[in-house]
């Protein structure tokens, strides 16, 4: 796969021309009578027009033709399993642990990334911007002659297998597994496989995914800034005649055809893009004394709502690390949430499950639902001489962690068959130690 150049930078305002273009920017203004190289102007925003400047985002883009040229929408039937049906299944509180994710592996039949899109909960309404949706993408071949938008919301993407290869309509990108990438709103995006590919979608309907702040921190850590990277402008030069666009647009999908490829722009310049992020680069911060800290310490990116502190979503990772705590029991305590805990596991195993949370399976702890290390972690960790210790090498457990309470899908329940019946089973040998002196 190529290597591609990238813009660096966390809501910066960037300005990128495909380079066999020069000076296709306009200069000093977004919508010149005639643009350069008769190219047309379009404004894509991402927020609404008399958003704070600080929350304001939107891209012009240089296009050879509007994306409005296109036929009207119909009905997209080719992803059986995405949902937006919370309804399908009665709630169920219990602790949730998926073995890993069935792989297309046939080769017979191909299934792209669209076609691939699995729902496993979620919670809310796109018509009122307000909910989140939870998918594993499961696919062996590269999208064709397509792009996939969504009117919804954005996507946080996190390969699991698979180098994925997207080209957006602000220029292409690879994310490899330990990487994620952001695709805002409404941008266009197709994606390209090199293998059979698997990873975990975290969507959210209401705004948009912005860096944690850091308080008492300071003015560095956690993910810093400049190592995400966005893609430079790019557009396709081959005459295209049949291209499919699909949008989801309410929790449905629709197709459009057009004669023409979306990915035609030639110049772009605004601060709403799609980025990606090599997770290996994340500034670890923990407790350098005693105690086990809240994984908040290790929140990549957030998407807030307007209760202050409390995320309609974070993304947070668990890292290799130090492990230093003294006169401490280090692994993650047990406890009971408010908020619902969505565990995916993209290398190694998790610290606090010692068997049975594999790479490309999942666990849902929801609101309340109490959890926290099985036996042999307890146990182990009880014991253990407290020595500085690396930990999670060569591992990256990742939580989704919501304020909203998620309902599984009947694909997440039954249809995928890899809930474990079993998982509830790593804390029932735990023994009542209580003594009395
Ligand atoms: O449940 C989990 O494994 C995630 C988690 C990790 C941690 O270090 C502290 C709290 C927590 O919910
Ligand atoms: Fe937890």
């Amino acid at each position: 796969m190529s290597e591609y150049k990238y813009l660096s930078g966390f809501g910066s305002h960037f300005s990128s021309e495909d380079e066999r273009c020069p000076n296709s920017l306009p200069i000093g203004q977004n919508s010149p009578q005639i643009c350069p190289y008769k190219l047309y102007a379009e404004q894509l925003s991402g927020s609404a027009f008399t958003a704070p400047r600080t929350e304001n985002q939107r891209t012009w883009l240089y296009r050879r033709l509007p994306s409005a040229v296109h036929q009207p929408f119909k009905p997209f039937v080719g992803a059986k399993y995405f949902t937006q049906n919370w309804n399908e299944q009665p709630p169920n509180p219990n602790q949730l642990r998926w073995k890993p994710f069935d792989l297309p592996t046939e080769r017979k039949k191909p299934v792209d990334f669209v076609q691939g899109l699995h729902t496993v909960c979620g919670a809310g309404d796109p018509r009122v911007r307000h909910g989140l949706a939870i998918h594993v993408y499961l696919c062996n071949v590269s999208m064709e002659n397509s792009a996939f938008y969504n009117s919804d919301g954005d996507f946080l993407i996190v390969p699991q297998q698979g180098v994925l290869d997207i080209t957006t309509e602000l220029g292409k990108m690879t994310v490899a597994p330990n990487e994620i990438c952001v695709i805002p709103q409404g941008i266009r995006f197709a994606v390209g496989v090199d293998s059979v590919s698997r990873g975990y979608i975290l969507e959210v309907y209401d705004g948009h995914f912005c860096l944690p702040d850091l308080g008492p921190i300071g003015a560095n850590g956690l993910a810093n800034p400049r190592d995400f990277q966005t893609p430079v402008a790019w557009f396709n030069d081959k005459q295209v005649e049949d291209f499919n666009v699909i949008s989801k647009y309410q929790g449905g999908l629709f197709v459009a055809k057009q004669n023409h490829t979306v990915f035609d722009v030639v110049a772009w310049h605004g601060n709403y893009v799609p980025f990606k992020y090599d997770l290996n680069k994340f500034m670890v911060i923990n407790s350098v004394s005693f105690d086990h800290c809240d994984p908040s310490i290790f929140t990549v990116l957030t998407c807030p709502s307007l209760r202050p502190g409390t995320a309609i979503a974070d993304f947070v990772i668990f890292p290799p690390r130090w492990s230093v705590q003294e006169h401490t029991f280090r692994p993650p305590y047990y406890h009971r949430n408010c908020m619902s805990e969505f565990m995916g596991l993209i290398l190694g195993r998790y610290e606090a499950k010692e068997d049975g949370f594999a790479a490309g399976g999942a666990t849902l702890h929801s609101m309340m639902t109490p959890h926290g290390p099985d036996v042999k972690c307890f146990d182990g960790a009880s014991k253990a001489k407290l020595v500085p210790e690396r930990i999670a090498e060569g591992t990256q457990a990742f939580m989704f962690e919501t304020s909203l309470s998620l309902a599984v899908t009947k694909w997440g329940e039954e249809t995928c068959q890899k809930l474990d019946a079993e998982y509830y089973e790593c804390w029932q040998s735990l023994k009542d130690n209580f003594t009395i002196q």
